[in-house]
């Protein structure tokens, strides 16, 4: 197999490039006749407004929003994650504090000083204040402010214990808006009664308002119970230490924020997804260029795919559930086309697997149809986007992202498909795959034959979720994707490319 990493890093890329925030706000917020115009809504500028902002995608989003206000911005504190200054430069501001924090994604003592920095800004707003808070996924890492008397240590060891046993986002940030002072609407709360405009990057499947970055602008309606609801699912509510048992018993959080709703005391906040799927769709449809949230770094992948000569599809955008259990459907789907590529009379057969697959992945039937009736005159590049979850049992290191990659291969392998060559890439968008400082890796349909030739056992790798420790191995490390931290944040992008073999 020709070197199958630089096409599928370079697809990759573009997807990225897709996504780069600066875009959404230069094309959603713009300064007109002493307003802040939003999407077509229009806020009084009546003195210079504050900025706060927080997750993985902000540090372009402050830098645009500083760009658009000019006079119009007073003061802002911005947190981005650690690091993140190695791969882009730290803007010079005289208004914009940018704090870094969050080391590994995870809420640290650095991440908490910039939260109550920025409480602290916010708490002296008044009615004649208006705040822009930026928000992305990756927020709630920078945004930790434990309800007392827990600890952020406690905090930290109840969400890692829960993100290792496979928890969604949705799961993590239900729990994060019940024991921080900052989430579930808490942010709005401490601005009360400052004129608050969110505008908020989704990295969410559906861009759900009240999860993206445990929503500290949204009230928290989830019911008084679901966050230990969540901790009994994964047996984790009897080992809680007594400090967070006590809050969430207490539920004194959740039933302020009810309470803060009815007197419609969140009349002050409007919350705005930028790039959200609709307006995506919408945009794509009239060619226009801005870009937003997974579903156009879908579209810039499939582009770039064609301009590399590839017929390309999106299967879906919305993967989510385990990843062993997405591994076993993509290899199941290479064979399948694998077959068909190579001899079209196989289609009917193929149809009935892949009707299946479609409905399990979310992929919608008109995907089966175009992927059916293709000439294959060109390789096939099949393009996924979402966010899959790792149940970590293993004591190795890795992300959802290589192990992705790695399961595949080794599914594949299974299958033991001979007539064409598979590769496949799986990377977060944010440029941070789990505690690693790789975006994800390439799999191959090759890859357990050639590491076996290096003595290194996949198999082994595989289920120890030391994915990252196989692949700095394997092929001298060359299928690992390292691009450092993004600046953007849309969940996680799939590639795969189906090559027939010459006879
Ligand atoms: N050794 C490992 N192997 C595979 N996945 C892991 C490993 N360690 C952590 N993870 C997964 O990585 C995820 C966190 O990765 P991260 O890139 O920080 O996610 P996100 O950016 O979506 O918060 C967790 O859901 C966890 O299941
Ligand atoms: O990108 C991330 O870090 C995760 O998707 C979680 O982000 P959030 O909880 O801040 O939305």
């Amino acid at each position: 197999m020709s070197n199958p990493v630089q096409p599928l890093k370079e697809i990759f890329l573009k997807s990225v490039e897709a996504v780069q925030p600066q875009r959404l706000i230069r094309n959603q917020v713009k300064v007109t006749d002493r307003h802040l115009v939003v999407k077509g809504d229009a806020y009084e500028l009546r003195k210079p407004c504050y900025l706060v902002g927080f997750g993985k995608a902000v540090l372009g989003m402050a830098t645009e929003i500083e760009a658009v206000l000019r006079d119009d911005l007073q003061r802002g504190v911005v947190v981005v994650p650690s690091g993140i200054f190695e791969n882009y430069r730290k803007p010079c501001s005289s208004k914009l504090q940018y704090m870094e924090g969050g080391e590994n994604n995870l809420p640290d003592l650095n991440a908490q000083e910039g939260a109550a920095v920025i409480k602290e800004l916010v708490e002296k707003l008044t009615e004649e204040d208006l705040l822009i808070v930026l928000i992305s996924g990756g927020g709630s890492a920078l945004l930790p402010l434990p309800v007392p008397p827990i600890k952020l240590e406690e905090k930290l060891d109840v969400v890692k214990a829960m993100a290792r046993r496979g928890a969604s986002i949705r799961e993590l940030n239900c729990l994060r808006k019940q024991i921080s002072l900052l989430k579930g609407g808490g942010l709005a709360e401490v601005a009360y009664p400052c004129r608050t405009i969110s505008l908020v990057l989704s990295d969410i499947v559906g861009d759900p308002l009240d999860f993206i970055a445990s929503a500290p602008t949204v009230p928290n309606r989830d019911p008084p119970g679901s966050a230990i609801q969540v901790l009994k699912k994964y047996c984790l509510y009897e080992a809680i230490p007594d400090s967070l048992r006590r809050v969430l018993e207490d539920g004194s959080q959740v039933s302020r924020n009810m309470e803060l709703v009815v007197n419609e005391e969140y009349r002050h906040v409007r919350n705005y997804i930028i790039g959200s799927n609709y307006l995506n769709l919408k945009l794509v449809f009239i060619r226009c260029v801005v870009a937003g949230n997974n579903t156009i770094a879908a579209e810039a992948a499939k582009e770039e795919a064609i301009n590399r000569g590839f017929q390309s599809v999106i299967v879906s955008t919305e993967i989510d559930g385990d990843v062993n259990r997405i591994s076993k459907i993509y290899a199941r789907m290479a064979c399948n086309l694998a077959a068909v590529i190579t001899d079209p009379g196989r289609r009917d057969k193929a149809r009935v697997f892949l009707e299946g697959a479609a409905s399990e992945l979310r992929a919608g039937k008109r995907f089966v149809a175009e992927v059916l009736d293709m000439d294959y005159s060109r390789p096939l590049c099949l393009i996924f986007a979402g966010e899959p979850t790792v149940v970590v049992s293993g004591s190795g290191k890795g992300g959802r992202n290589q192990q992705l990659a790695l399961a595949f291969s080794v599914e594949v392998n299974n299958l033991g498909i001979k007539s064409a060559d598979i590769s496949f890439l799986s990377c977060g968008t944010d440029g941070m795959d789990g505690p690693t400082d790789a975006a994800g890796a390439v799999g191959t349909s090759d890859l357990v034959g050639k590491a076996l030739a290096e003595n290194i056992n996949p198999v082994g790798y595989l289920s120890n979720n030391d994915s990252y420790g196989f692949y700095e191995k394997y092929n001298g490390g060359r299928n690992l994707i390292r691009i450092g931290h993004t600046g953007t944040n849309v969940m996680d992008i799939h590639v795969m490319i189906i090559t027939p073999k010459t006879q």
